[in-house]
């Protein structure tokens, strides 16, 4: 008994000193084998060049003559890149946003086209500026005009009219590896609704995020629509939409065939993570709850933005100057109650209980197009009955069933009104009056929705009519705002963007069978911790974009870590559980960062 522990405990030593060796080494890139030749190559992004192949490499693969003969370095091509992208800023300045964002999104997916080592290099080092643009909000328009913006096929699509053949289909796909898969069936894009195979676009922009915030190799991702049909009048009418002109399928038709798309994928690729984006409310909670068990998958808008609200709300009480265990205390007006709004409460609900140790009736309220939920709500959708208040609570407030907005606002005077409703400007500014009148010494407003246009509220209008104290959040980027007090209004972006990349990491790595609640909650912890008490008191609880991969492998490091703790983690490679369970939180962070794929020419070798 003594000897074999001593000799496991040797190897997993050995283990993580082989990592940290990796770790602290700078290596040369590994070589990366290609099994074509030629223009081939010059033509497929993952492996192309353009002008950066060296000349011994455009012997070794058949291309000379097929490019001008003189080497551009990466640092070249990069300043290149980014001098036309700034010329094209300059350009456009004066023209319509809209036409502006386009334009840029146009320059950088052509790029993304053409050499994605180079795409993935600018984004990494440009997130700031670029993730607005391949992310969320422009990513919204790309996706409204995709059938007219459409030039070259990105990931795969699968049809109703695909039933029955998806597991051979599965296999058209050229990468034997896929790591990471985003899944959307385009029925609720964003706040836009029903886009239909349109909706392409999302798990386009999340898995880009992926690459760039999460190292995912960008050969092992695989973005994918499944067209069930679309309920989108203008769409089924316009003559160049690129998706099935037909209803959505429902019910039982529906099901099967998602059904059948997942065991295709688990049977390719059983240890991809699977990731569902914008999938509308009936199926958001009804897939979530048949595949979590079956499959290492989870939803972004349900659980991804509820452990990113929750870090925020728990910012909310640091900022006020109170305990964390305060968080039962606080009163939180929840706004829309769909897949995210209920997430969101699912798990500050969760929170209550691990700090009460009781049953939790929290403080929380619930609003939907309908108004103020209570029990006397009839025909309430399962998942939200939890969190309907009772009625004679409300009563004592002087609110009733279905009361509205404002009403709410004024009577509850809540803590923190938080958006997700997906209705542009719902903080109106009588509603954002009556947020400056709430107790609260700092007044928290969260407009989650989005695109832009469908934030609850502007940055501007919120610290105009809630006052300079609030604290602000929005789903959207928005620029800081001047105030008149010549200080700084802190613009927030409350994003599932901080979450998403390093669930999916943790999983991956820890090589988990199912994504569980504690690895949830292992990543919003994290994130909630990593805001230092300084941040916290400028009104800032997520870090800035420019530091996504950081804060990802952190977030990555915590789910792996609570993975093996909850045994969900599997060998996957040379380290295994085992190993993983002797490092450090240190050695977790640097052995996920170790992990991460970043954008460099690997030499080209080739096999037949
Ligand atoms: N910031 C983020 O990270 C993030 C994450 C997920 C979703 N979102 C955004 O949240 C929004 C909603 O997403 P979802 O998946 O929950 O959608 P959903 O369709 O499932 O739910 C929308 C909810 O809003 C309610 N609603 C509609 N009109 C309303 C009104 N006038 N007043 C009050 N409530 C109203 C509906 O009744 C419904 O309960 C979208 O705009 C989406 O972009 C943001
Ligand atoms: O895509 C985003 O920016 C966040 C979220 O997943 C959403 O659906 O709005
Ligand atoms: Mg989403």
């Amino acid at each position: 008994m003594w000897r074999r522990i001593v000799v496991r405990s040797a190897a997993v030593t050995e283990n993580i000193r082989r990592f940290s060796i990796a770790a602290s080494t700078p290596s040369m890139p590994s070589p990366c084998i290609v099994h074509k030749r030629g223009a081939d190559i010059l033509h497929d992004p993952w492996f192309n060049k353009d002008t950066g192949f060296p000349l011994t490499e455009r012997d070794r693969l058949g291309l000379r003559g097929l490019l001008p003969p003189r080497v551009i370095s990466f640092e070249q091509q990069y300043e290149r890149f980014m001098k036309s992208y700034r010329s094209l800023e300059k350009n456009t300045e004066g023209q319509p946003d809209n036409i502006v964002s386009l334009a840029k999104w146009r320059i950088l997916n052509r790029l993304h086209d053409r050499n994605e080592t180079l795409y993935y290099k600018v984004l990494i080092d440009n997130i700031q500026d670029f993730a607005p643009i391949i992310y969320t909000p422009t990513v919204g328009l790309v996706c409204q005009n995709y059938s007219g913006l459409f030039r070259r096929p990105r990931g795969m699509y699968f049809s109703a009219k695909d039933k029955g053949e998806m597991m051979s289909i599965i296999y058209n796909w050229p990468a034997s590896e896929v790591d990471m898969i985003v899944l959307t069936d385009g029925s609720r894009i964003l706040g836009l609704g029903d886009l239909g195979v349109q909706g392409i676009g999302i798990p386009i922009g999340k898995l880009d995020m992926y690459v760039a915030a999460a190292g995912i190799n960008p050969q092992r991702v695989l973005p994918i629509m499944l067209d069930v049909g679309t309920n989108n009048e203008k769409l089924l009418e316009d003559p160049l939409y690129l998706g099935l002109r037909e209803q959505r399928l429902e019910g039982e038709e529906y099901i099967s065939i998602v059904d059948e798309l997942m065991e295709a994928l688990h049977k390719r690729w059983p240890k991809a993570v699977i990731q569902f984006e914008d999938f509308q409310f009936k199926w958001a909670f009804e897939t979530l709850q048949r595949y979590r068990k079956k499959y290492c998958m989870f939803n972004d808008d349900i659980q991804g933005t509820a452990g990113v609200a929750l870090a925020g709300l728990l910012g909310v009480v640091r900022a006020q100057g109170r305990p964390i265990s305060d968080f039962v205390n606080q009163k939180i007006v929840v706004v829309g109650a769909g897949s995210a709004g209920l997430g969101v409460l699912k798990m500050a609900y969760q929170v209550v209980s691990g700090m009460t140790g009781t049953t939790a009736n929290p403080q929380f309220y619930l609003i939907d197009k309908n108004g103020l939920i209570t029990k006397e709500r009839s025909g309430v959708d399962p998942s939200v009955a939890p969190f309907a208040k009772v009625t004679d609570e409300v009563k004592s407030l002087g609110l009733r069933e279905g009361s509205d907005l404002l009403e709410v606002v004024k009577k509850v005077k809540p803590h923190v009104l938080l958006g997700l409703s997906g209705v542009g400007g719902i903080f109106n500014e009588q509603v954002l009056k009556a947020m400056r009148d709430s107790n609260s010494p700092k007044p928290a407003i969260f407009a989650m929705s989005n695109p832009t246009d469908n934030a609850e509220c502007t940055a501007a209008d919120a610290f105009k009519h809630a006052g300079e104290n609030v604290v602000f959040g929005s789903g959207s980027p928005f620029e800081n705002v001047e105030l008149e007090n010549g200080k700084i209004g802190y613009v927030n972006q409350a994003n599932n963007m901080y979450l998403f990349p390093g669930i999916g990491l943790g999983a991956l790595l820890s090589g988990a069978q199912i994504v569980t609640d504690s690895m949830l909650q292992a990543a919003s912890e994290c994130l909630a911790s990593y805001m230092t008490e300084e941040d916290i008191q400028k009104g800032k609880f997520y870090p800035s974009i420019g530091s996504i991969r950081d804060i990802t492998a952190e977030v990555g490091a915590a789910v792996l870590r609570a993975a093996v703790v909850e045994e969900v983690a599997e060998r996957r490679g040379e380290v295994g559980p085992n190993e993983l369970a002797h490092m450090s939180k240190e050695e977790t962070v640097e052995y996920v960062t170790t992990k991460m794929w970043y954008p460099v020419y690997s030499p080209l070798v080739h096999e037949k």
